[in-house]
């Protein structure tokens, strides 16, 4: 049975506790049960400006849950105690705030001894909590000064990073991490009066780049329909199809719809298929904002049967640790096993490919990975082993002259740590493969 608690210390009459509840139901998802803290925050009934400061408390832990971690250790002299419930999340969830958020350290240590109290298993530690915060606080630069900065990577992704990018890639991929990214932007058209009036800039590759970190809806443009949100890296795949004015393009694995969008508003008579129909509902909704039709099919691609295509995208289901900049807890849910997973799961998609591409027609593959798994070895096995394919390099020219993101084989690869900016927050971009391939006429 739950304990009653005390009127006084309700979450919804305790300013502020309410926020901090959620952040640490969340952070414990992600530690305790692999769950993407977006889940936790879409289930929630609370008040914008309380979601708000729970997805910045749990966003910015999660991003440096290494460091957070790493100086909770060193703290806690006989580790953290075991069945204590939610002691752990509790502790990051305020250390989050102490290091890295302009919250007072008394309201964060305040709200965190009060969690810890309503919960059976954690209110015996209530007072260590107490002594291991109040520590943190005293010696904040210290305790940071202290913890290298590859510690916000785990250590099997960065060392994985490192066969594959060689160790100074690999940690630029990693420093890059440690910042929150800027909002991308793909517009429909005059990019330049775009980021004129929204106060941002043009990327090299077209994208419009603000600093901006609150909701988008309130954005000049957005109830118009003039742009979509999608990372500067995420925006070109779809160009990599070249003209597609009138033809036939299959999206697959489509939802919530950037890329069939970009292909709906370059002219293209899209057909997008994702096999979820919640995710499809977010895609029909978001070509309803921006104007733009496709025909839209609830299907798994590995089943699902059609008249080949022009042209086919397929952006397949992946680990995502390229998207780790702007989904931290990324790092901290998956494993070693899952991007196994992902990637048979890629190998038997792409091998459905040249059923769905019309002879001549081109097919690009992508994902939002990093692991060379999930990218260059899925291309490289099929095409060695009898594909109907060859490869199509990537060239400067198809990509706004990003030539650092294409690989001597002519791949896409885009890098967190590419376009350095001198201001983090509006560097980088999320790391994607691609490759083109033509099917044989
Ligand atoms: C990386 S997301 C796609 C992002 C999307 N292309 C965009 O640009 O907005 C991968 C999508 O694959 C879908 N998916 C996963 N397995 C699938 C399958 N077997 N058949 C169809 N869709 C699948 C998921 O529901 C998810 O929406």
């Amino acid at each position: 049975m739950p304990r009653p608690t005390s009127p006084s210390s309700r979450p919804d009459q305790v300013p502020g506790l309410a926020a901090r509840a959620l952040a640490m139901r969340a952070i414990d998802g992600v530690l305790a049960r692999n769950v993407a803290l977006e889940d936790a925050f879409e289930a929630s009934s609370l008040e914008p400006r309380d979601l708000a400061l729970a997805r910045m408390i749990a966003g910015v832990a999660m991003r440096r849950y290494g460091t957070i971690g790493t100086i909770l250790d060193g703290l806690l002299a006989k580790g953290m105690p075991r069945k204590s419930g939610p002691l752990e999340a509790i502790l990051i969830t305020a250390a989050a705030q102490i290091l890295f958020l302009d919250v007072p350290d008394h309201a964060a240590v305040d709200l965190a001894i009060r969690l810890a109290r309503q919960d059976d298993r954690a209110q015996a530690f209530s007072g260590l909590a107490n002594a291991v915060l109040r520590k943190v606080s005293a010696q904040k630069a210290e305790h940071l000064a202290a913890v290298p900065p590859e510690a916000d990577t785990p250590a099997w992704l960065l060392e994985r990073w490192r066969r594959h990018y060689g160790e100074d890639t690999a940690r630029a991929i990693a420093a890059a991490q440690r910042f929150e990214p800027p909002l991308d932007l793909t517009v429909k058209t005059d990019a330049a009066g775009w980021a004129d009036r929204l106060g941002g800039r043009v990327l090299p590759t077209g994208s419009v780049r603000l600093a901006h970190h609150g909701p988008v809806s309130a954005l000049e443009g957005y109830a118009e329909g003039q742009w979509w949100v999608q990372d500067a890296a995420a925006a070109l795949p779809a160009r990599l199809l070249g003209r597609v004015e009138g033809l036939a393009v299959a999206d697959l694995c489509a939802a919530p719809g950037g890329k069939t969008a970009q292909l709906a508003q370059a002219g293209a008579r899209v057909t997008a298929v994702d096999r979820s129909e919640n995710r499809l509902i977010r895609l029909r909704e978001n070509l309803g904002r921006l104007g733009l039709e496709a025909a839209v099919t609830a299907a798994d691609i590995l089943a699902w049967k059609a008249a080949p295509f022009d042209a086919v995208i397929l952006d397949a289901p992946c680990s995502a640790t390229g998207t780790i900049r702007r989904h931290p807890d990324v790092a901290w849910s998956k494993s070693a096993g899952d991007v196994a997973a992902v990637a048979d799961l890629q190998r038997r998609m792409l091998g459905r490919m040249a059923e769905l591409v019309k002879p001549g027609g081109l097919l690009v593959y992508c994902t939002c990975s990093l692991e060379a798994e999930e990218g260059e070895d899925q291309i490289a096995r099929l095409l060695a082993g009898g594909s109907h394919f060859t490869l199509e390099p990537v060239t400067p020219a198809d990509i706004g002259g990003l030539e650092g993101a294409i690989t001597p084989q002519g791949y896409l690869r885009t890098l967190p740590s590419l376009l350095p900016d001198p201001d983090p927050v509006m560097s980088g971009m999320d790391g994607f493969f691609a490759a083109r391939l033509r099917r044989a006429g």
